[in-house]
């Protein structure tokens, strides 16, 4: 197997067996491809010359009002048009609008088949080789079931249908997840006004298998390289059919709600009031990847919250066990890589990610060191008794 990468310092670094992204599992795949030469990297194309199957992965990205950027994924077409062999069959792994299959078959006059990818991000090993379902969405037949064969090992149910379903099928698994964070993080405001808990709510509710146990947790709002887009995405492609999408447009527009309510959350902390002013406020900020496990800040609700916080007039500084400053877009957080640091001097912490290690930091040592031991945890991580008794005004999202 072969990858191809246009960037050369990615490429060179996988060649050493140096995998760019925090992916568990993933340097021990590598490295054993590499060490029993199965694998390789490359910036050349022509080593897909005698590929019977390429797989397109290259972002899409959120482009002018919400459609997809294929831009980068129409140059890969275009470059791979003069480089395959007759017989290649091209699938689609990169999550592209309704028809972008059928058009790649048509620009380079071959089958493509449509064939996205499920897994999650802090997971991706696990997830690619335990996949839920597969999806092949192909107009010919034969080369859906050399994409099908790839998967020849893996038990998962395999949903053979037609590119365009395939394409859906997608964007309608991305946007649902979207739609059920945004559902309980509603819910988690109104278990405020009413005086519920959130976690008893939502426990309630996870047993009922017709609801689902998984994406029933509030937190700062959904967010990531790929919920974000793909849900305006799909809105843009309701809107072109003609159809109202109001639910997931209400999603949306419900996730900015969720950034705001942090923040309010968070004046309210520390001034004790809902006027109260955060100009000039010193809060730490524990956690900036889009969720734990992994050390992506792409769209991440975090530094949505975070830009918010700022144009409050916070001053802020931030820690995150994932996250180191190569990857870090700077802005308004400083970064820093010890967690006294932020909360030295604190008026305020505010817990964004629910990285599990931070239920062990030395709590008790954080309060002596804040100006004000106040917490706002927005993923409900940590035991609010025992924060209570390390000296914090503890608050958190739904009760
Ligand atoms: N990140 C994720 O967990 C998942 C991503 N996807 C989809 O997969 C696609 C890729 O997403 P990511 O891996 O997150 O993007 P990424 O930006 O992390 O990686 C994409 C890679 O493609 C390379 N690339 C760009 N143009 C190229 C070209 N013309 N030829 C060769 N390589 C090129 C880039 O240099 C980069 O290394 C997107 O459509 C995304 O929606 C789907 C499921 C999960
Ligand atoms: O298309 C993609 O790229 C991928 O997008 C998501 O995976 P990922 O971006 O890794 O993130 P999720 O685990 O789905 O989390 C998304 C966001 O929702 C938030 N979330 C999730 C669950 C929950 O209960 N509460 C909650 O706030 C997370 O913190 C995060 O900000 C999907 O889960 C994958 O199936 C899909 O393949």
């Amino acid at each position: 197997m072969t990858g191809v990468d246009i960037d050369a310092r990615k490429v060179a670094g996988l060649c050493r067996g140096e995998v760019p992204i925090a992916e568990p599992g993933l340097d021990a795949l590598v490295a054993e491809g590499l060490a029993r030469g199965g694998l390789a990297f490359t910036t050349d194309l022509r080593a897909l010359a005698e590929s019977d199957v390429v797989l397109l992965c290259v972002p899409t990205p959120t482009g002018p009002e919400g459609t997809a950027d294929l831009r980068a994924y129409d140059a890969a077409v275009d470059s791979l048009a003069p480089v395959l062999a007759p017989h290649c069959v091209v699938a689609v792994k990169s999550t592209v609008p309704v028809g972008t299959t059928a058009r790649t078959a048509r620009v380079l006059g071959r089958p493509a088949v449509s064939n996205p990818e499920f897994l999650r991000e802090g997971h991706a090993a696990h997830d690619f080789l335990h996949p839920d379902r597969i999806v092949v969405g192909g107009t010919d037949p034969s080369a859906a079931d050399r994409v099908a064969a790839l998967y020849d090992g893996l038990t998962a149910p395999v949903v053979h249908t037609d590119p365009t379903s395939s394409e859906l099928a997608k964007y309608a698994s991305n946007a649902f997840l979207a739609l059920k964070v945004s559902y309980v993080n509603v819910l988690a405001e109104l278990c405020e006004r009413l005086g519920a808990d959130i976690a008893d709510v939502a426990e309630t509710m996870r047993l009922d298998p017709r609801i689902g146990a998984a994406f029933l947790s509030p937190g700062p709002g959904w967010g990531g390289s790929c919920l974000p887009k793909d849900t305006r995405a799909l809105l843009h492609t309701a809107a072109e059919a003609g159809v109202d999408f109001a639910v997931l447009a209400e999603a949306v527009a419900a996730n900015r709600h969720q950034h705001e309510r942090v923040v309010e959350k968070v004046r309210q902390a520390v001034t004790g009031s809902t006027e109260g002013s955060l100009q000039g406020s010193r809060l730490g900020l524990l956690g900036l990847a889009f969720k734990a496990g992994t050390d992506d800040v792409r769209d991440s609700p975090a530094l949505a919250v975070a830009a918010r916080l700022a144009e409050a007039g916070a001053v802020l500084t931030g820690y995150d066990p994932g996250v180191d400053r190569d990857g870090f877009p700077g802005g308004v957080v400083q970064l820093v890589d010890d967690v006294t640091l932020v909360a030295k001097d604190a008026a305020g912490l505010v817990l964004l990610t629910e990285w599990p290690e931070f239920r062990e930091l030395d709590w008790p040592h954080l309060a002596d060191l804040t100006h004000h031991a106040t917490i706002v945890d927005t993923r409900n991580l940590l035991d609010s008794a025992m924060l209570t008794r390390a000296g914090f005004t503890y608050f958190g999202l739904g009760r």
